[in-house]
């Protein structure tokens, strides 16, 4: 009795002290580079700038020559190094590559993934990423892909905006690119039709779930491990619905992954080239850590490639479409090009457009971070020595928006900047534009997201105007994926 009453009374003195930092630094100043106090380090200063992470980072970056330690509350196992430094960046990503695996931290935050190409290492990994770059690089993927879209664009987006135009009705256009996503990611994947994505906007179980699950993952990056764990196993807050959101989709995966084992065995399944397909018959001569007839393994890939392709094509879009609305100019650029330089099979034409995708992506990157772990102690180039295990986290966020890397003009939004004298598209290294990762680990299905994301560009800036519905706040909810919090309400006028 005794024991519980002086942990209940070192409970109760912690959060007194948590909340008397939190509202002394509330007060005392509002700059970027947090105090650190006794036993609770720089908790209370990150407890304010959590709501504006990202645009903390950026501050606190620019303000620490690009890279900013952050020490969490004492044995909490907190505390976190944040880099912009493309040097850190490059070393982690690609010339040490093999000392930064995702390793046993990011498997515990991101334990839904299970062993999924997002969260695999090792042979595993080296196997995944071998069969699923074979898979993306298929021309008869690729012709999946692109047939989607077509129907998609045909037969849910056009007659979507349609209607929206006639009956003037305000829409989330966040919440329209998401639906268009679900819906062709799950053909890709599944060949399953999800008709998300209708006039009618029907309750999408998974998807709803999965916005808040991934916040959930988000915060767990600063709680420590016990605390987190705890409210999973309760069930409460934002923990209670990554839970129930990820056994909705066990519960169709399983129902998908039997009723396709089962086509199979009937032979009454036509070769076709979506990603269940591919892995229920992979080559384990090949690939000999792959496990076709393991249901739980297929349903691990399902979900990696589920995330890895939805969520950042139409958060991309979405940033995409607001920043058009915001600079008409470019639009109209766009349209001119459009206009000279269309031709539906050859996309890469469309250079500008292509600058203003990767533009938007700088500055508002689908994935705004990235975390690494060393597995032997280094020192960075930076000059920062970090032990093993140490949390590393790449902000990608801040690196588009470093002025010591992108210049004076780094915050403004400028296709421009991506154009050479002859009219090319400028490439830039990985490690400066990292919207889509680098090195080894970089993005596999960034061609596939690309010619997608310009498809859908073309469709609707061809066809439509946006007006962003007025005093309509924009800003990211703090997640492992950039959205916007309160989605993005548009008004649409068709152009005839
Ligand atoms: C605008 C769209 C996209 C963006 C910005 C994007 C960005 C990224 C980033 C930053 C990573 C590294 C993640 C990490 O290391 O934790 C990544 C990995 C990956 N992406 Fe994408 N992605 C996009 C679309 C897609 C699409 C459409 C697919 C496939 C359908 C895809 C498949 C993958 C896969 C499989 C990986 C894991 C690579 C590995 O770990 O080896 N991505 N992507």
């Amino acid at each position: 009795m005794a024991m519980i009453s002086l942990l209940e009374a070192f409970i109760a003195s912690l959060f007194f002290l948590v909340f008397l930092c939190f509202f002394l630094h509330k007060k005392s100043h509002g700059g970027p580079i947090l105090k650190s106090w006794p036993f609770l380090g720089m908790l209370p200063g990150m407890l304010v700038q959590l709501p504006r992470i990202f645009d903390w980072t950026v501050e606190v970056l620019e303000a620490t020559n690009l890279t900013f330690s952050f020490k969490g509350p004492w044995f909490s196992g907190t505390d976190l190094l944040f880099t912009a430094d493309p040097k850190n960046i490059h070393h982690i990503q690609s010339k040490n590559f093999g000392n930064y695996p995702k390793g046993p931290e990011f498997k515990k935050i991101f334990d839904v993934l299970g062993d999924g190409i997002l969260a695999a290492d090792l042979e595993l990994w080296e196997d995944l990423r071998k069969s699923s770059h074979a898979l993306f690089h298929h021309k008869d993927f690729e012709k999946l892909s692109v047939s989607s879209n077509t129907t998609k664009l045909k037969e849910a987006l056009v007659p979507f905006l349609d209607n929206a135009s006639e009956k003037n009705i305000i829409i989330d256009l966040q919440d329209v690119l998401q639906r268009f996503m679900i819906d062709t990611s799950s053909i890709l994947i599944t060949s399953y039709d999800p008709m998300s994505l209708s006039i009618e906007m029907p309750e999408v179980k998974f998807s709803e779930g999965a916005e808040p699950g991934e916040e959930a993952i988000f915060y767990r990056h600063f709680r420590p491990v016990i605390f987190w764990k705890l409210q999973n196993w309760i069930g409460v807050g934002l923990e209670r619905k990554l839970k129930n959101a990820f056994f909705n989709f066990d519960q169709m995966s399983e129902k998908i992954v039997s009723s396709r084992r089962e086509e199979i065995r009937r032979g009454k399944r036509e070769a076709s080239m979506d990603v269940l397909t591919y892995y229920m018959n992979v080559d384990t001569a090949k690939y000999k850590h792959l496990q076709p007839s393991n249901d739980k393994f297929i349903r691990d890939v399902v979900l990696s490639l589920l995330l890895a392709g939805r969520d950042t094509t139409s958060s991309a879009l979405t940033w995409f479409f607001w920043l058009l609305s915001k600079h008409p100019q470019v639009m109209t650029k766009i349209r001119h090009e459009i206009k000279t330089k269309f031709d539906p099979t050859d996309l890469e034409k469309l250079v500008y457009l292509h600058a203003a995708l990767n533009e938007s992506m700088r500055l508002y990157p689908p994935i705004p971070f990235n975390h690494k772990s060393p597995s032997k102690s280094d020192v960075l180039p930076s000059g920062h020595k970090v032990e093993v295990d140490a949390k590393i986290v790449l902000s990608m966020y801040a690196l588009g928006r470093m002025r010591s890397v992108w210049g004076e003009d780094a915050s403004d939004f400028k296709p421009e900047r991506w154009i050479l004298d002859n009219g090319s598209l400028r490439h830039e290294p990985s490690y400066k534009f990292m919207a889509f990762s680098a090195g080894p680990r970089a993005c596999v299905g960034k061609h596939l997201a690309l010619l997608q994301m310009k498809m859908i560009a073309v469709e609707v800036i061809q066809n439509y105007d946006f007006k962003v519905v007025e005093g309509h706040k924009i800003e990211p909810v703090p997640s492992v994926i950039l959205r916007m919090k309160h989605g993005l309400l548009v008004t649409v006028d068709k152009n005839i």
